[in-house]
Protein backbone atom coordinates (compact mmCIF):
# COMPACT_ATOMS: atom_id res chain seq x y z
CA UNK A 1 0.00 0.00 0.00
CA UNK A 2 2.57 3.17 0.93
CA UNK A 3 4.06 1.50 -2.47
CA UNK A 4 1.05 2.17 -4.30
CA UNK A 5 0.48 5.87 -2.37
CA UNK A 6 4.38 6.84 -3.16
CA UNK A 7 4.28 5.78 -6.35
CA UNK A 8 0.96 5.57 -7.73
CA UNK A 9 2.01 5.41 -11.72
CA UNK A 10 3.85 1.70 -10.39
CA UNK A 11 1.82 -1.94 -11.52
CA UNK A 12 1.64 -3.53 -7.99
CA UNK A 13 1.62 -7.04 -7.45
CA UNK A 14 1.39 -9.59 -4.41
CA UNK A 15 2.46 -12.85 -4.39
CA UNK A 16 2.16 -15.16 -1.27
CA UNK A 17 2.54 -18.37 -0.03
CA UNK A 18 -0.03 -17.72 2.59
CA UNK A 19 -2.66 -15.21 3.29
CA UNK A 20 -4.86 -14.25 5.75
CA UNK A 21 -5.65 -16.74 8.07
CA UNK A 22 -2.45 -18.32 7.89
CA UNK A 23 0.40 -15.78 8.33
CA UNK A 24 2.50 -15.02 11.42
CA UNK A 25 0.54 -11.77 12.16
CA UNK A 26 -2.62 -13.44 12.37
CA UNK A 27 -1.71 -15.45 15.39
CA UNK A 28 -0.18 -11.71 16.61
CA UNK A 29 -2.04 -10.08 19.79
CA UNK A 30 -1.28 -6.78 17.13
CA UNK A 31 -0.54 -4.49 20.09
CA UNK A 32 1.68 -1.10 19.64
CA UNK A 33 3.94 -1.70 22.48
CA UNK A 34 7.69 -1.80 20.56
CA UNK A 35 10.32 -4.19 21.03
CA UNK A 36 13.59 -3.16 20.82
CA UNK A 37 16.24 -4.05 18.10
CA UNK A 38 20.24 -4.27 19.42
CA UNK A 39 21.48 -3.47 15.68
CA UNK A 40 19.15 -0.40 14.85
CA UNK A 41 19.60 3.37 15.98
CA UNK A 42 16.89 3.78 18.84
CA UNK A 43 15.99 7.14 17.02
CA UNK A 44 15.17 5.59 13.84
CA UNK A 45 12.79 2.94 15.82
CA UNK A 46 11.05 5.87 17.63
CA UNK A 47 10.48 7.03 14.28
CA UNK A 48 8.88 4.03 12.83
CA UNK A 49 6.78 3.47 16.30
CA UNK A 50 5.18 7.44 15.91
CA UNK A 51 4.84 7.14 12.23
CA UNK A 52 3.09 3.73 12.69
CA UNK A 53 0.78 5.40 15.94
CA UNK A 54 -0.12 8.43 13.89
CA UNK A 55 -1.57 6.41 10.97
CA UNK A 56 -3.34 3.31 13.18
CA UNK A 57 -5.02 6.47 15.26
CA UNK A 58 -6.62 8.03 12.42
CA UNK A 59 -7.72 4.96 11.33
CA UNK A 60 -9.17 4.67 14.93
CA UNK A 61 -10.91 8.23 15.11
CA UNK A 62 -12.50 7.12 11.93
CA UNK A 63 -16.19 5.12 10.50
CA UNK A 64 -13.85 2.27 9.38
CA UNK A 65 -11.90 1.45 12.79
CA UNK A 66 -14.49 -1.10 13.46
CA UNK A 67 -13.82 -3.00 9.81
CA UNK A 68 -10.38 -2.24 9.95
CA UNK A 69 -9.84 -3.77 13.79
CA UNK A 70 -7.87 -0.59 15.29
CA UNK A 71 -9.08 0.52 18.43
CA UNK A 72 -7.20 2.50 21.54
CA UNK A 73 -6.77 0.33 24.70
CA UNK A 74 -5.67 1.51 28.51
CA UNK A 75 -4.13 -0.65 30.75
CA UNK A 76 -0.68 -1.47 32.82
CA UNK A 77 2.77 -2.46 32.02
CA UNK A 78 3.40 -4.23 35.88
CA UNK A 79 7.28 -5.13 37.66
CA UNK A 80 8.24 -7.36 39.92
CA UNK A 81 10.83 -4.56 40.81
CA UNK A 82 11.68 -1.68 39.58
CA UNK A 83 13.34 -1.52 35.89
CA UNK A 84 16.52 -0.19 35.01
CA UNK A 85 14.91 1.79 32.85
CA UNK A 86 11.25 3.75 33.74
CA UNK A 87 11.04 5.48 30.74
CA UNK A 88 11.42 3.28 27.71
CA UNK A 89 12.10 5.25 24.50
CA UNK A 90 8.27 5.61 23.68
CA UNK A 91 7.04 6.85 26.57
CA UNK A 92 6.23 9.95 24.77
CA UNK A 93 4.75 8.14 21.64
CA UNK A 94 1.94 6.57 23.25
CA UNK A 95 -0.99 8.24 24.94
CA UNK A 96 -0.98 9.49 28.77
CA UNK A 97 1.99 7.40 30.04
CA UNK A 98 2.85 7.41 33.62
CA UNK A 99 3.76 5.58 36.45
CA UNK A 100 0.61 3.52 37.77
CA UNK A 101 -0.98 5.06 41.54
CA UNK A 102 -0.43 2.62 44.83
CA UNK A 103 -4.44 2.38 44.28
CA UNK A 104 -4.39 0.98 40.95
CA UNK A 105 -1.31 -1.40 42.15
CA UNK A 106 -3.54 -3.01 44.71
CA UNK A 107 -5.14 -5.34 41.93
CA UNK A 108 -1.12 -6.55 41.77
CA UNK A 109 -0.28 -7.95 45.14
CA UNK A 110 2.99 -9.34 43.35
CA UNK A 111 4.39 -6.77 41.85
CA UNK A 112 5.95 -3.59 43.00
CA UNK A 113 5.85 -0.81 39.72
CA UNK A 114 3.88 -0.04 36.88
CA UNK A 115 3.62 1.89 33.97
CA UNK A 116 -0.36 3.14 32.87
CA UNK A 117 -0.75 4.48 29.10
CA UNK A 118 -3.33 4.16 26.54
CA UNK A 119 -2.16 2.55 22.86
CA UNK A 120 -3.67 0.78 19.94
CA UNK A 121 -4.26 -2.55 18.69
CA UNK A 122 -5.06 -4.19 15.31
CA UNK A 123 -7.29 -7.13 15.40
CA UNK A 124 -6.03 -9.54 13.05
CA UNK A 125 -7.31 -11.37 10.80
CA UNK A 126 -9.52 -8.41 10.62
CA UNK A 127 -6.91 -5.34 9.99
CA UNK A 128 -4.65 -8.09 7.31
CA UNK A 129 -8.26 -8.45 5.33
CA UNK A 130 -9.36 -4.52 5.48
CA UNK A 131 -5.05 -4.12 3.91
CA UNK A 132 -6.11 -6.92 1.71
CA UNK A 133 -9.44 -5.04 0.55
CA UNK A 134 -7.37 -1.72 0.34
CA UNK A 135 -5.04 -3.27 -2.01
CA UNK A 136 -7.35 -4.59 -4.20
CA UNK A 137 -9.47 -1.38 -4.27
CA UNK A 138 -5.91 0.29 -5.78
CA UNK A 139 -5.31 -2.60 -8.57
CA UNK A 140 -3.24 -4.36 -6.97
CA UNK A 141 -3.36 -8.47 -8.22
CA UNK A 142 -2.80 -10.70 -5.87
CA UNK A 143 -1.49 -14.28 -6.62
CA UNK A 144 -0.72 -17.60 -4.44
CA UNK A 145 2.48 -18.43 -5.03
CA UNK A 146 5.41 -19.83 -3.78
CA UNK A 147 8.92 -17.96 -4.43
CA UNK A 148 11.52 -20.92 -4.33
CA UNK A 149 14.20 -18.06 -5.80
CA UNK A 150 14.07 -14.42 -6.33
CA UNK A 151 15.66 -14.74 -9.46
CA UNK A 152 12.84 -16.23 -10.97
CA UNK A 153 11.05 -13.21 -10.65
CA UNK A 154 13.59 -11.02 -13.10
CA UNK A 155 11.98 -11.41 -16.37
CA UNK A 156 8.19 -10.66 -15.30
CA UNK A 157 8.98 -7.52 -12.69
CA UNK A 158 11.34 -4.89 -12.72
CA UNK A 159 11.76 -4.35 -8.55
CA UNK A 160 11.19 -7.75 -6.20
CA UNK A 161 10.29 -5.95 -2.73
CA UNK A 162 11.00 -9.19 0.02
CA UNK A 163 8.14 -8.66 3.09
CA UNK A 164 8.79 -13.14 3.51
CA UNK A 165 8.90 -12.55 7.35
CA UNK A 166 10.82 -15.73 8.85
CA UNK A 167 10.30 -17.50 4.88
CA UNK A 168 13.24 -14.99 4.47
CA UNK A 169 15.49 -17.97 6.31
CA UNK A 170 14.77 -20.02 3.32
CA UNK A 171 14.23 -17.89 0.49
CA UNK A 172 17.63 -16.03 1.02
CA UNK A 173 19.11 -17.79 3.17
CA UNK A 174 19.67 -15.36 5.76
CA UNK A 175 21.21 -16.81 8.96
CA UNK A 176 20.96 -13.94 10.98
CA UNK A 177 17.20 -14.28 11.04
CA UNK A 178 15.95 -17.03 13.69
CA UNK A 179 12.90 -18.13 14.87
CA UNK A 180 10.89 -16.93 18.38
CA UNK A 181 8.02 -19.41 18.83
CA UNK A 182 4.95 -17.75 20.43
CA UNK A 183 1.90 -19.59 21.68
CA UNK A 184 -1.35 -17.90 22.55
CA UNK A 185 -4.66 -18.61 23.61
CA UNK A 186 -7.48 -16.53 21.83
CA UNK A 187 -10.84 -15.85 24.40
CA UNK A 188 -13.70 -14.80 24.47
CA UNK A 189 -14.36 -12.94 27.95
CA UNK A 190 -15.59 -9.43 26.88
CA UNK A 191 -15.94 -8.14 30.56
CA UNK A 192 -12.14 -7.64 30.32
CA UNK A 193 -11.46 -4.30 28.66
CA UNK A 194 -7.80 -3.33 29.81
CA UNK A 195 -4.61 -4.92 28.55
CA UNK A 196 -2.21 -6.40 31.32
CA UNK A 197 1.45 -7.10 30.62
CA UNK A 198 4.00 -8.73 32.84
CA UNK A 199 7.10 -6.31 32.24
CA UNK A 200 9.56 -9.51 31.90
CA UNK A 201 7.50 -10.07 28.40
CA UNK A 202 6.09 -13.70 28.88
CA UNK A 203 2.54 -13.04 30.35
CA UNK A 204 0.01 -10.83 28.82
CA UNK A 205 -3.84 -10.22 28.18
CA UNK A 206 -4.88 -8.06 25.19
CA UNK A 207 -8.42 -7.29 24.77
CA UNK A 208 -9.47 -6.98 21.11
CA UNK A 209 -12.69 -5.97 19.64
CA UNK A 210 -13.58 -9.77 19.39
CA UNK A 211 -11.70 -12.01 21.63
CA UNK A 212 -8.95 -11.55 24.01
CA UNK A 213 -5.41 -12.63 23.52
CA UNK A 214 -3.81 -14.26 26.44
CA UNK A 215 0.39 -15.04 26.17
CA UNK A 216 2.43 -16.28 26.03
CA UNK A 217 5.62 -17.70 25.38
CA UNK A 218 9.30 -16.78 23.60
CA UNK A 219 10.99 -20.24 22.32
CA UNK A 220 14.31 -19.03 20.67
CA UNK A 221 14.86 -21.46 17.34
CA UNK A 222 11.88 -23.31 17.82
CA UNK A 223 9.99 -24.10 13.94
CA UNK A 224 7.29 -26.07 15.64
CA UNK A 225 3.89 -24.71 14.54
CA UNK A 226 2.08 -27.28 16.87
CA UNK A 227 0.64 -26.08 19.90
CA UNK A 228 1.48 -27.72 23.41
CA UNK A 229 -0.78 -28.57 25.40
CA UNK A 230 1.16 -28.30 28.53
CA UNK A 231 2.02 -24.82 27.63
CA UNK A 232 -1.65 -23.82 26.86
CA UNK A 233 -2.27 -25.03 30.50
CA UNK A 234 0.33 -22.66 31.69
CA UNK A 235 -0.36 -19.50 30.03
CA UNK A 236 -3.94 -20.01 31.01
CA UNK A 237 -2.98 -20.13 34.87
CA UNK A 238 -0.77 -17.30 34.54
CA UNK A 239 -3.05 -14.80 33.06
CA UNK A 240 -5.98 -16.47 35.57
CA UNK A 241 -3.21 -15.27 38.41
CA UNK A 242 -3.13 -11.87 36.75
CA UNK A 243 -6.56 -11.72 36.33
CA UNK A 244 -9.11 -14.24 38.33
CA UNK A 245 -12.17 -13.36 35.83
CA UNK A 246 -10.16 -15.14 33.13
CA UNK A 247 -11.31 -18.63 34.75
CA UNK A 248 -14.90 -17.52 33.32
CA UNK A 249 -13.22 -17.40 29.64
CA UNK A 250 -14.88 -19.04 26.73
CA UNK A 251 -14.06 -20.83 23.11
CA UNK A 252 -10.57 -21.17 24.30
CA UNK A 253 -8.31 -21.44 20.89
CA UNK A 254 -4.89 -21.94 20.78
CA UNK A 255 -2.50 -20.40 17.88
CA UNK A 256 1.22 -20.50 17.53
CA UNK A 257 3.50 -18.40 15.24
CA UNK A 258 6.90 -18.17 14.35
CA UNK A 259 8.74 -14.56 15.38
CA UNK A 260 10.81 -13.72 12.69
CA UNK A 261 14.04 -12.34 14.44
CA UNK A 262 17.15 -10.45 13.72
CA UNK A 263 19.12 -8.06 15.82
CA UNK A 264 17.50 -5.32 13.26
CA UNK A 265 14.82 -5.42 10.58
CA UNK A 266 16.85 -5.69 7.48
CA UNK A 267 15.51 -2.88 5.60
CA UNK A 268 17.96 -2.38 2.73
CA UNK A 269 18.31 -2.25 -1.40
CA UNK A 270 20.24 -4.87 -2.80
CA UNK A 271 21.06 -5.75 -6.52
CA UNK A 272 20.90 -9.68 -7.81
CA UNK A 273 22.87 -9.98 -11.20
CA UNK A 274 23.13 -12.94 -13.69
CA UNK A 275 24.86 -12.92 -17.26
CA UNK A 276 25.03 -9.12 -16.91
CA UNK A 277 20.98 -8.61 -16.03
CA UNK A 278 20.21 -6.93 -12.70
CA UNK A 279 17.26 -7.57 -10.49
CA UNK A 280 17.23 -4.64 -8.12
CA UNK A 281 15.43 -6.24 -4.46
CA UNK A 282 14.05 -4.20 -1.59
CA UNK A 283 14.14 -6.44 1.60
CA UNK A 284 11.93 -5.62 4.79
CA UNK A 285 11.59 -8.87 6.77
CA UNK A 286 12.75 -9.72 10.24
CA UNK A 287 10.83 -7.42 12.46
CA UNK A 288 10.60 -10.18 15.18
CA UNK A 289 8.34 -9.36 18.53
CA UNK A 290 7.12 -5.93 17.08
CA UNK A 291 6.27 -6.10 13.50
CA UNK A 292 2.80 -3.99 13.98
CA UNK A 293 4.42 -1.67 16.53
CA UNK A 294 6.40 -0.02 13.27
CA UNK A 295 4.87 -2.09 10.45
CA UNK A 296 4.00 1.62 8.33
CA UNK A 297 7.23 3.35 9.66
CA UNK A 298 8.86 0.58 7.83
CA UNK A 299 6.59 -0.09 5.30
CA UNK A 300 7.04 4.00 4.52
CA UNK A 301 11.21 3.21 4.22
CA UNK A 302 10.71 0.47 2.10
CA UNK A 303 8.74 2.28 -0.74
CA UNK A 304 11.15 5.27 -0.27
CA UNK A 305 13.80 2.54 -1.49
CA UNK A 306 11.67 1.47 -3.71
CA UNK A 307 11.61 4.74 -5.23
CA UNK A 308 15.48 4.99 -5.28
CA UNK A 309 15.26 1.88 -7.35
CA UNK A 310 12.20 3.08 -9.68
CA UNK A 311 15.11 6.35 -10.36
CA UNK A 312 18.08 4.33 -10.87
CA UNK A 313 16.07 1.91 -13.41
CA UNK A 314 14.68 5.22 -15.08
CA UNK A 315 18.12 6.68 -15.72
CA UNK A 316 20.10 2.99 -16.98
CA UNK A 317 17.07 1.17 -18.49
CA UNK A 318 14.31 3.24 -20.93
CA UNK A 319 12.31 0.71 -21.59
CA UNK A 320 11.73 -0.89 -17.97
CA UNK A 321 8.48 -2.33 -17.30
CA UNK A 322 7.50 0.68 -14.59
C1 LIG B 1 2.51 -14.99 19.46
C2 LIG B 1 2.92 -13.70 18.79
C3 LIG B 1 2.44 -12.50 19.30
C4 LIG B 1 2.81 -11.31 18.72
N1 LIG B 1 2.30 -10.14 19.20
C5 LIG B 1 2.69 -8.96 18.67
C6 LIG B 1 2.18 -7.74 19.19
O1 LIG B 1 1.34 -7.73 20.10
N2 LIG B 1 2.64 -6.58 18.67
C7 LIG B 1 3.56 -6.55 17.65
O2 LIG B 1 3.97 -5.45 17.25
N3 LIG B 1 4.03 -7.69 17.11
C8 LIG B 1 3.63 -8.89 17.60
N4 LIG B 1 4.12 -10.06 17.08
C9 LIG B 1 5.12 -9.99 16.00
C10 LIG B 1 4.47 -9.93 14.62
O3 LIG B 1 3.52 -10.93 14.50
C11 LIG B 1 5.53 -10.08 13.52
O4 LIG B 1 6.60 -9.18 13.70
C12 LIG B 1 4.87 -9.81 12.16
O5 LIG B 1 3.68 -10.53 12.05
C13 LIG B 1 5.79 -10.15 11.00
O6 LIG B 1 5.08 -9.83 9.84
P1 LIG B 1 5.61 -10.21 8.40
O7 LIG B 1 4.63 -9.64 7.44
O8 LIG B 1 7.05 -9.88 8.27
O9 LIG B 1 5.54 -11.83 8.39
P2 LIG B 1 4.31 -12.79 8.08
O10 LIG B 1 3.06 -12.36 8.74
O11 LIG B 1 4.82 -14.16 8.39
O12 LIG B 1 4.10 -12.64 6.52
C14 LIG B 1 5.04 -13.13 5.60
C15 LIG B 1 4.32 -13.52 4.34
O13 LIG B 1 5.27 -13.95 3.38
C16 LIG B 1 4.82 -15.16 2.79
N5 LIG B 1 6.01 -15.91 2.36
C17 LIG B 1 7.05 -16.34 3.12
N6 LIG B 1 7.95 -16.99 2.34
C18 LIG B 1 7.46 -16.97 1.08
C19 LIG B 1 7.94 -17.45 -0.17
N7 LIG B 1 9.09 -18.11 -0.26
N8 LIG B 1 7.18 -17.26 -1.28
C20 LIG B 1 6.00 -16.60 -1.21
N9 LIG B 1 5.51 -16.10 -0.04
C21 LIG B 1 6.23 -16.28 1.07
C22 LIG B 1 4.06 -15.86 3.90
O14 LIG B 1 3.17 -16.83 3.36
C23 LIG B 1 3.33 -14.67 4.53
O15 LIG B 1 2.14 -14.37 3.85
C24 LIG B 1 3.73 -11.29 17.62
C25 LIG B 1 4.18 -12.50 17.10
C26 LIG B 1 3.77 -13.69 17.67
C27 LIG B 1 4.26 -14.99 17.07
O1 LIG C 1 5.34 -8.95 23.95
C1 LIG C 1 4.15 -8.61 23.78
O2 LIG C 1 3.58 -7.79 24.51
C2 LIG C 1 3.38 -9.17 22.64
C3 LIG C 1 4.29 -9.46 21.57
O3 LIG C 1 4.69 -8.55 20.88
C4 LIG C 1 4.81 -10.81 21.41
O4 LIG C 1 4.39 -11.74 22.07
O5 LIG C 1 5.70 -10.95 20.57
Amino acid sequence: LCIVEACPSCSVTVLSDQFSPNTTSDVAAGMLIPHTYPGTPIHMQKQWFKETFTYLFAISNSAEASEAGIHLVSGWQIFRSTPKEELPFWSDAVLGFRPMSEAELQKFPQYRFGQAFTTLKCDCPPYLLWLEKRLKAAGVQTYNRKVSDLWELHSEYDIVVNCTGIGAHQLVGDKKLFPVRGQVLKVYAPWVKNFIRDGDGLTYIYPGIHGVTLGGTREKESWSLSPNPDTTKDIFDRCCSLEPSLREAQDIKVKVGLRPSRQSVRLQREVLSQGGVKLPVVHNYGHGAGGFSVHRGTAKEAARLVGECIAALRGSSPGAKL
